[in-house]
């Protein structure tokens, strides 16, 4: 039987009529409403309108920026601790970005400062562990000398060896007021939210907010232990109060203050012959930012120093979690939002990766080949080169990276250079080198068809990997290698775009 209209159950009745409409039949007055009754009803539904209207407004939002977010192009910087990551980061935002950093440029001055006092800490600690010891392989050296010229100096030996003793211990009574400062500039760093471990300090993106004092960042920046959205950038600390502000600019200047009156000490400890003889038979091993502000220290110590770009590059700041950086990038008229993921890549901080792996568009995995003769922090039987080749083969051959982009970075390459000129070999550390021969070459091939191996053998989908041999603190060089990435990755980005 076909059914009529009037067959239909009254809640099913016809848009037009509202007797069978449940909506219409709740929306209809109460028989018998009062005016008063009636005023505040349809204040009622006036406000109930309103906030349905602006929530169907900020889902429109939400989705128009989630589609916008699948139209930006998403980069990760991967790669081992003190690879470069951060440093390269910092090269991106010098092309896409170049006020944000002038803005934070005093920021990095107490990051400098710390960089010079920890190292003057460290080469103490150095000469109480060895300083005697290398003393006395020496006066051995210079007696031989002495002998075969006839002369015979072991009592001037012995004098020259306890005046250079006195003279460090009053260089040590000198720079204690230096190393003390060194608690508080960590802190001041760290907003007080991480404690340093080892005497390496771990910051979270946004430290320099904390720093420029008073100034309100205007690049787009945010640390993201979990992902979430740009906008959300986390709220403005309430440290940040004009008096605590006041407090903290005098400790930068405080401190400034005693390194400035300690630059010819700190000058002379760094030349002084048992501290370069502990350096050379490598009892004494500083890091390169360590070493590069020490032999600058006249200039960075001088007052009214502002950091210039190179300093900022070499100035190293642990990264924690990860931090988004935001860039609009050009190309051929058309511009793009790119998101840089800079991550922190200890062990203990590489679980935060992940979330970030699924709609990545490139990795940049950055290896730091003059590690051959260092060990992990977290874990130090663990060479670097191999740890760095451990988490390449993870990279390659994790499933949801599988499509994306895959860039590596030899990086530090000036590093290696320089260790291999200085004699340092290879084979000490890396046993499987054998018996080739310890120049750049030689070593940087080695090094490359490794990595080259491990991607061939991690690489169902056929992806290419582009390898560039780098030196991330060098302006120029990585300028030209940027451009060349920015390039690649757009052929990528419109090709994806096509066959969407
Ligand atoms: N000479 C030289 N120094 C470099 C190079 N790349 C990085 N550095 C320095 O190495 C240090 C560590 O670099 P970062 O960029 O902080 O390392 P990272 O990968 O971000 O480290 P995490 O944040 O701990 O994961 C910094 O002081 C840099 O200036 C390089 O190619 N040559
Ligand atoms: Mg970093």
């Amino acid at each position: 039987m076909i059914s009529t209209p009037s067959a239909r159950p009254p809640s099913v009745r016809s848009i037009g009529t509202d007797y069978g409409d449940p909506i219409s039949a709740l929306l209809r007055p109460p028989p018998g409403e009062s005016d008063n009754d009636r005023q505040l009803r349809l204040h009622r539904e006036a406000e109930a309108k309103r906030i349905s209207d602006s929530i169907d407004e900020e889902l429109k939002a939400e989705e128009k920026r989630f589609r916008k977010r699948k139209e930006d192009v998403k980069l990760l910087l991967l790669g081992q601790a003190e690879s470069g990551k951060s440093t390269l980061q910092k090269q991106f935002q010098l092309i896409y970005n170049p006020t944000s950093l002038e803005e934070e440029r005093l920021s990095w001055r107490p990051v400098v400062y710390y960089n010079i006092v920890r190292p003057v800490r460290r080469i103490f600690e150095v000469i109480d562990t060895y300083g005697e010891l290398e003393e006395d392989d020496d006066a051995m050296a210079i007696d031989t000398i002495d002998i075969s010229s006839g002369r015979n100096s072991q009592e001037s030996d012995v004098r020259t060896s306890s005046s250079s003793e006195k003279r460090l211990s009053t260089l040590r009574y000198r720079l204690a007021p230096l190393i003390s400062v060194e608690a508080a500039l960590s802190e001041r760093l760290s907003g007080g939210q991480s404690t340093p471990t080892k005497g390496n300090l771990f910051v979270r993106s946004g430290w320099q907010a904390r720093s420029i004092l008073g100034k309100k960042r205007k690049d787009r920046t945010s640390f993201n232990g979990q992902r979430s959205s740009v906008d959300n950038l986390p709220p403005r600390r309430s440290e940040d109060s004009t008096a605590v502000i006041n407090e903290k600019d005098k400790l930068i200047e405080e401190v400034a203050g005693i390194l400035n009156a300690c630059k010819d000490d700190i000058k002379e400890l760094w030349t002084h012959a048992t501290v370069q003889r502990l350096r050379d038979k490598r009892r004494l091993r500083l890091e390169e930012w360590a070493e590069y502000f020490l032999d600058n220290i006249t200039r960075v110590s001088s007052s009214g120093y502002i950091p210039d770009t190179d300093d900022i590059l070499h100035a190293r700041i642990q990264t924690m979690g990860v931090a988004e950086h935001i860039f609009e990038v050009s190309l051929h008229g058309r511009t793009v939002t790119w998101h840089l993921y800079d991550v922190g890549g200890a062990r203990g901080q590489r679980h935060t990766w992940v979330p970030y792996f699924d709609d990545a568009t490139a990795i940049i995995f950055m290896a730091p080949v003059s590690a051959f003769d260092q060990y992990l922090e977290e874990d130090p039987r663990t060479n670097r080169i191999d740890d760095s080749l451990q988490l390449f083969t993870q990279i390659c051959s994790n499933k949801l990276l599988k499509d994306t982009h895959l860039v590596l970075f030899l990086n530090k390459t000036d590093i290696l250079r320089s260790k291999l000129a200085r004699g340092t070999q290879v084979r000490k550390y890396i046993t499987s080198y054998g018996e080739r021969p310890n120049e750049y070459e030689a070593v940087i091939g080695y090094f490359r068809a490794h990595f080259t191996q491990v991607h061939k053998r991690n690489n169902e989908n056929m992806r290419v990997l582009y390898t560039h041999l780098t030196n991330v603190v060098d302006q120029t060089a990585t300028r030209r290698i940027i451009t060349d990435i920015r390039d690649s990755i757009f052929r990528v980005y419109l090709k994806d775009a096509a066959l969407v």
